[in-house]
């Protein structure tokens, strides 16, 4: 099928279905427009699939060979290149085109900038948003501009859906008062464990969208990314969360934001790519 605003991109290379049939749908959201500190994010998709080249298909965890589910590769949105509200508006209206088609398909966004994250979420409309990020993204606008990356949360939560974050260790003194008048619960990156996850996403509502900025790793896992920040989460802590939360809730979409740099194979890509095929598989288990 054709999509309005996508383009043929690179693909993954794993045995390939139409949307129509797919149970799990990428998009790649090379957007790169309101990027603070370290640009590179619209390289993101590209270089996510292109860091699964390296990895097995078989996920030897579970005993699953994720080779042998219905994946779609749709490509890439064609970006409106500084405009983060625009550039989400066709993200928005891409999911929607793939529920119309396939109303079970679990949209899987490769990005690019957490800005873009709100067009999925406008899509999808969950009840509850879960969050593994370094910041807390709760800011009304930043640099002039509500919808860039540094905002994203709060316009979620704008929409009267709940929120938990996980691995925060930035954010200013009005976004945690705005947590708190909000009841929009965190962690950081200090006090994370399991338990700390399974007690905030427990009494959350259902449907759930889940997004990981990938800047929720160690700074030394994660160089290439927007703004990185050192004291972050392990592989595994954030792999044990994911494992509960896709045994316990539904899922509607999930997403992973904010990749960037220049160059093929970088360890930020590879983490991304390795967390990618953990979900394909775990979704599955
Ligand atoms: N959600 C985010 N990624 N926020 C990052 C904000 C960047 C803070 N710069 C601080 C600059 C101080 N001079
Ligand atoms: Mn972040
Ligand atoms: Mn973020």
């Amino acid at each position: 099928m054709e999509f309005l605003y996508t383009y043929e991109a690179f693909k993954l290379e794993l045995p390939l279905v139409s949307p129509e049939r797919a149970d799990f749908v990428i998009l790649g959201v090379p957007f790169d427009g309101t990027t603070s500190y370290k640009s590179g994010a619209r390289f993101g998709p590209t270089l996510i699939r292109q860091a699964t080249l390296n990895l097995e298909s078989y996920v030897l965890d579970y005993d699953i060979d994720i080779a042998d589910l219905p994946i779609a590769d749709i490509g890439d949105i064609a970006v409106v290149a500084g405009d983060p509200r625009k550039t989400a508006d066709r993200v928005r209206e891409t999911i929607e085109e793939l529920e119309r088609v396939n109303p079970k398909a679990i949209p899987v966004l490769l990005g690019g900038e957490h800005s873009q994250t709100l067009g999925a979420v406008e899509a999808l409309k969950p009840k509850s948003y879960v969050v593994f990020d370094a910041h807390l993204d709760l800011r009304d606008s930043y640099e002039d501009n509500p919808y860039n990356h540094a905002c994203v949360a709060r316009r979620i939560a704008e929409l009267g859906i709940r929120e938990a974050m996980f691995g925060i260790r930035s954010g200013t003194r009005e976004e945690v008062e705005f947590a708190e008048k909000n009841g929009i619960r965190w962690v950081h990156a200090r006090d994370y464990g399991f338990d700390s996850f399974v007690d905030l996403v427990e009494p959350l509502p259902e449907p759930v969208y889940l997004s990981v900025d990938i800047d929720v790793f160690d700074v030394s896992m994660v160089p290439d990314t927007g703004t990185p920040e050192a004291g972050g989460l392990r592989f595994w802590e954030v792999i044990e969360a994911i494992e509960w939360l896709t045994a316990n809730k539904r899922i509607v979409g999930f997403d992973i934001m904010e990749v960037a740099g220049e160059r093929l194979g970088n360890p930020t890509a590879l983490t991304a790519a390795k967390l990618l095929f953990y979900f394909l598989a775990m979704m599955k288990r």
